[in-house]
């Protein structure tokens, strides 16, 4: 069957993982997979600022909708059926794979996805979750609250988990990683990795779970198989979107009202990133790398992932700039297209203003003199 055909079911992948886990790495191999295989992929991709960085690891020829500025599974979760259903519109892939912003709470993205099943014939593949397994295991020792408890339901609703980072861990806290996890989810299926090095056949084939009954033959590398969250089946409906999305809408208004650390009351809050923070700044020029070096291991601890392209006055080439777990990475890239220089950062409650002047001597050349 043709993704072109009127008929063509699109299986819809969500990647969750919390922020700096390692989705993006994992989308680029599966890219690779899947048009090796001769199938074409498009990504949505969602980020929490108004930038995609992500995007520039992602090759030009794949199809892809950006969702920015907001959380895919909150704010702006009523475009994503519009985006879903302009990208098969469009492109007619083989397979969409929507990349989450590690803020979103994949329970409530996977229900946007649902609703749009409704309406559009989609086949939801089970959730694939990126744990960040260093991160994961020092927030475990700190029982740290919202963070802590955001992984916790990602890990939850996936189907499959990919223990990533495991080159931060030793024997012994890997083990404890994987009681942890067996707590957490005992279902899903666990594939430790380093940077996302997996067997991608398997990992696709073992996130179809334990149903494993295929519905359409023929199609060997994407055989529409029952999710666990019984949503394959519908394709078999036609159902007519007649609900808004508002009657979907839940309650924010606690949103703000416990931002701060644990809620005493036990309260089951959907919402736990509405606590994460984003900066961004664009920069007026070429900064000195030492300088911006210096910038990063300052960082407070609440900053926990931050992204950027950067122009050293003290090289020739441009950087495509990741941090996550306090780990910097430097990747020298040339944009295609107006990209400018800016630095994205996200965490919790964290300093702005206090950045932001530190942002402004660092453009100044002041900030290694300070
Ligand atoms: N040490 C280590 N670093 C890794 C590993 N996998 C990925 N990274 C690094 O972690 C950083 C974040 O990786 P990404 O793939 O961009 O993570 P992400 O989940 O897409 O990040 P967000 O989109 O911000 O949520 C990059 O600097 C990667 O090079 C790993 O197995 N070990």
């Amino acid at each position: 069957m043709k993704a072109s055909d009127e008929t063509y079911v699109t299986p819809i992948y969500i990647l969750s993982g919390f922020l700096g886990s390692g989705k993006t790495t994992l989308l680029a191999k599966l890219i690779d997979y899947w048009q090796e295989a001769g199938l074409k992929p498009a990504v949505i991709m969602n980020e929490l600022g108004d930038v995609n960085l992500d995007g520039l690891l992602v090759k030009q020829e794949v199809p892809m909708e950006e969702m920015l500025g907001g959380c895919i599974c909150c704010s702006i979760r009523g475009d994503l059926g519009v985006t879903i259903h302009e990208l098969i519109q469009k492109e007619h892939p083989d397979l969409i794979v929507v990349e989450a912003t590690g803020a979103a709470n994949p329970m409530e993205l996977l229900d946007g996805v649902t609703e749009t099943a409704l309406y559009m014939k989609l086949d939801i593949r089970p959730l694939i979750t990126v744990v960040d397994s260093a991160y994961l295991m020092e927030l475990f020792d700190r029982q740290q609250g919202k963070t802590y408890r955001l992984m916790q339901e990602q890990i939850r609703c996936a189907s499959v988990l990919i223990l990533n980072k495991t080159d931060l861990l030793d024997s012994s806290r890997m083990q404890e990683l994987l009681k942890l996890l067996n707590q957490s989810n005992p279902y899903a299926k666990k594939i430790p990795a380093v940077k996302c090095e997996v067997d991608l056949a398997e990992l696709l084939v073992e996130g179809e779970g334990a149903q494993g009954a295929t519905d359409e033959a023929g199609d060997q590398n994407l055989s529409q198989t029952h999710s666990h969250y019984g949503q394959s089946d519908s394709h078999n409906h036609n159902y007519t979107h007649n609900h808004s999305h508002s009657s979907h809408s839940h309650d924010h208004s606690h949103e703000h009202s416990h931002d701060h650390g644990q809620d005493p009351h036990g309260h089951d809050h959907h919402h736990t990133h509405s606590h994460v923070m984003v900066h961004t700044h664009y920069l007026s020029g070429p900064v000195d790398s030492k300088a911006f070096e210096q910038l990063i291991a300052e960082l407070p601890r609440d900053v926990y992932r931050a992204k950027g392209v950067l122009t050293f006055s003290d090289t020739s080439s441009r950087f495509l700039f990741q941090y996550a777990y306090r780990e910097p990475d430097f990747m020298k890239i040339t944009p295609q297209g107006d990209i400018p220089d800016v630095v994205v950062f996200i965490g919790e409650h964290f300093d702005k203003e206090e950045l932001s002047e530190k942002l402004k001597a660092l453009e100044a050349g002041t900030l290694l003199a300070e």
